[in-house]
């Protein structure tokens, strides 16, 4: 069942589009992800969404209708840049939010889900980047929303924070919560939507699953042996390859196949590296730049 669907969305700033015109739906109980660089116009598609901007053009249905009031109720916001009160500690800002709603997510079971126990008495203010996040997470979802948008969660923490969090979110999507949220990150597109929408210069270019979109636009897969001087023994092995100081790479679509016939002529693999495609190569692909650029 569709919970949202977005049609013809446009936002104008003065002179510039930093939204052309974005239509998608999303799934009740999926992970949407807008993947894009900065600047692509993400942020902006959200909080129209949220209904913290108003589009310049577009419609944008809650469950076939118009947005009303309860869509307010019904949602949750995990904002990039959110000021909290420094003199607050967790258990006071989770309380001082919870008491905003009528609606209002078990305090305990919120707290355990977010792993805030241990932090419940120290003050906003000395929270590492990945706690903050934790507790930001846990302000969404106070009021017991249906609909989680995340603003790029992970960006700043460390690896370990990272899993840590995402794993949080898979978790709250197996609760049947329906989650919307930007990234620049592939890898955390891919760990944690089962759609992504690759936006960029205010328009999506390409909406699928991760599995989907590497497999419809970079079918090839890079097997890297970094001694050179087997690319005489490839000459008889009907495979595609460049030589270059560093090794040879072969490009192909079957890995296993391609294993299969390097061992098949005693290739020396002992120091061989395979690069899967990715989310990053299919942006690559599409605009001829990498995410980052
Ligand atoms: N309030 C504003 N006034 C004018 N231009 C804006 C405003 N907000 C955003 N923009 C411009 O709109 C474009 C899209 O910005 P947006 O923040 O939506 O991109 P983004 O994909 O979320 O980027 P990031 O990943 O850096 O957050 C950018 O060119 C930005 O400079």
């Amino acid at each position: 069942m569709t919970i949202l669907d977005v049609i013809n969305l446009q936002k104008k700033y003065r002179s510039s589009l930093a939204v052309k015109d974005v239509s998608f739906q999303v799934e009740t109980g999926s992970c949407f992800g807008l993947l894009g660089p900065n600047g692509a116009g993400k942020t902006t598609t959200m909080e129209i969404i949220e209904g913290i901007i108003e589009p310049t053009r577009g419609t944008i249905l809650y469950k076939g209708r118009e947005r009303a009031l309860f869509f307010k109720e019904e949602i949750g916001i995990q904002f990039q840049h959110t000021s909290l009160l420094n003199l607050l500690s967790v258990r006071e800002t989770l309380q001082c939010y919870r008491s905003l709603f009528r609606k209002r997510a078990p305090l305990e079971r919120l707290i355990e889900r977010c792993d805030l126990g241990p932090l419940l008495e120290r003050r906003n203010n000395q929270l590492s980047g990945g706690q903050r996040q934790r507790l930001m997470l846990a302000l969404a979802l106070i009021n017991q929303p249906q609909l989680v948008f995340l603003d790029e969660p992970s960006t700043g923490l460390d690896p370990q924070s990272r899993r840590y969090l995402w794993n949080i979110v898979k978790d709250i999507k197996k609760d049947g919560k329906t989650i919307i949220m930007t990234t620049h990150s592939m890898e955390e597109a891919e760990f944690l939507c089962d759609v992504v929408a690759i936006m960029d210069q205010g328009v999506i270019i390409a909406q699928d699953s991760p599995a989907r979109l590497i497999n419809t636009y970079c079918k090839t897969n890079t097997i890297t042996l970094s001694h050179a001087s087997v690319a005489s023994q490839l000459d008889c092995l009907p495979m595609s390859f460049t030589v270059e100081a560093g090794g040879v790479t072969i490009q192909t679509e079957d890995v296993e196949a391609a294993l299969g016939q390097l061992l098949s002529c005693n290739i020396n693999l002992s120091e061989m590296a395979v690069h899967s495609a990715n989310l990053e190569d299919v942006f690559l692909h599409l605009t001829g730049k990498t995410l980052r650029e």
